[in-house]
């Protein structure tokens, strides 16, 4: 079966996605995700210019080769763009080898290791007492893990806060727009939230909290502590975690778990941080971290530390993403949770899919692939709008961690 045609799709059905089409002489095609949010035209060209011409006439069922042709051929090994690309390589080929043997994808991994996918929520409000209704919104829908993130007084356009309800989106203007941040009312603020979310919603659901890479690593073991009693299932990002012993210090402090690995693309990202047990979750994408090859072999390493994945999620990870991270979430032994911030009506009607959710689960599907495909016909009716991720500064103008 070779590969005959590869084409890359971009479209805007309420945010902007890039899609790699695989086409076989077999007649089965494969559909991969090439989204990197705010930089999708870099990923375009480097799959155009630079990867589509060397898939053309390779045998598709070599995925392995394929991804070792592409990461090491290149000389130019990992980052972000080089990376997303390979991934939708590589979800792509799983979606026709999936395909091609008639089965469901997780079946081809080694089968489902459970009856369906834990996923967090994200309740998201302007002041502690609308979180509080959120967090009661999504535990009435059937969740039994939301993540909280609130307006905090003083902090103009704090992460995390709602500009609709149901569907966060922080790229959202063609220039970056400019939020402001303050670390003192920030770590005030969020034990007061937790402790009032506890208050109203009991021990028993699981809580999360994303931190957005904006603490120094004292100020997040101090906000770690600070969370103890309010047992949160784990606190996201605390630190940008370029600066991996940055992990140490924290850990020194709190028994909050941690979870890290969004913006990881290499199994080399998460080595230290897995083997040191300095994190308890690694959220690695199937779309940002190669896709479903190197996923298994992070998972894999993660396995020998009693780390769990738990992978990213969010709207600007494609439908075809979430279909393929739950293939790799049903099979993967090491499962924690997965984050599902659900996409708009319009992106759904773009990417049929085969998932669904029930009570707090979500299930892959049976369908053959990944279960997720492309509507090429409504995709062209949405062109590509340019938007990009906010930035941050502090008070005083300083460049800050968004
Ligand atoms: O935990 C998360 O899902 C976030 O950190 C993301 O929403 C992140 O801000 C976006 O994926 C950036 O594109």
């Amino acid at each position: 079966m070779k590969i005959s045609a590869a084409r890359v799709i971009v479209t805007c059905p309420g945010r902007n996605f890039v899609t790699l089409k695989i086409e076989t002489d077999a007649g089965v095609y494969g559909i991969g995700d090439a989204t990197l949010n705010g930089r999708e035209k870099a990923v375009v060209a480097y799959l155009e210019e630079h990867v589509v011409p060397v898939l053309i006439g390779r045998d598709a069922a070599r995925i392995e080769d394929a991804w070792q042709y592409l990461y090491r051929g290149a000389y130019w090994r990992r980052g972000p763009v080089t990376m997303t690309a390979i991934a939708a390589v590589d979800t792509a080929l799983w979606d026709i080898k999936a395909k091609a043997a008639n089965m469901p994808l997780y079946q081809l991994l080694g089968g489902a290791s459970r009856e369906g996918v834990l996923v967090y929520g994200h309740a998201n409000g302007a002041d502690v007492e609308q979180t509080v209704d959120e967090v009661g919104r999504y535990i009435e829908m059937g969740y039994k893990a939301v993540r909280a993130q609130s307006g905090v007084p003083g902090v103009k356009g704090a992460y995390g806060v709602a500009r609709g309800t149901m569907y966060y989106e922080p790229a959202d203007s063609a220039l970056p727009t400019e939020t402001v941040w303050d670390t003192t009312a920030y770590l005030n603020f969020v034990p007061k939230l937790f402790e009032r979310l506890r208050e109203a919603h009991g021990p028993d659901i699981e809580l999360l909290h994303d931190v957005h890479h904006r603490l120094t690593p004292i100020e997040a073991a101090r906000l770690g502590k600070a969370l103890e009693p309010f047992r949160l299932f784990w606190m996201e990002d605390p630190t940008p975690a370029e600066n991996q012993e940055a992990l140490r210090l924290i850990r020194q402090h709190t028994v909050t778990p941690i979870a890290i690995g969004e913006v990881f693309n290499s199994i080399h990202d998460c080595r230290a941080l897995i083997q040191e047990q300095l994190i308890d979750y690694i959220r690695t994408s199937v779309v940002h971290a190669g896709g479903i090859t190197q996923l298994r072999r992070i998972a894999d390493l993660a396995s020998l530390y009693q780390v769990r994945a738990g992978c990213h999620g969010a709207t600007d990870l494609s439908p075809v993403t979430m279909g393929a991270a739950l293939h790799f979430d049903l099979w993967v032994p090491n499962f924690g949770v997965q984050e599902y911030m659900r996409h708009t009506a319009e992106t759904d009607a773009v990417f049929p899919h085969a998932y669904r959710f029930s009570d707090g689960y979500l299930h892959p599907g049976d369908a053959p692939g990944h279960g997720v495909d492309i509507d090429e016909a409504l995709a062209k009716k949405y062109p590509y709008d340019p938007k990009q991720l906010p930035v941050a500064r502090l008070k005083d103008g300083t460049m800050w961690n968004w």
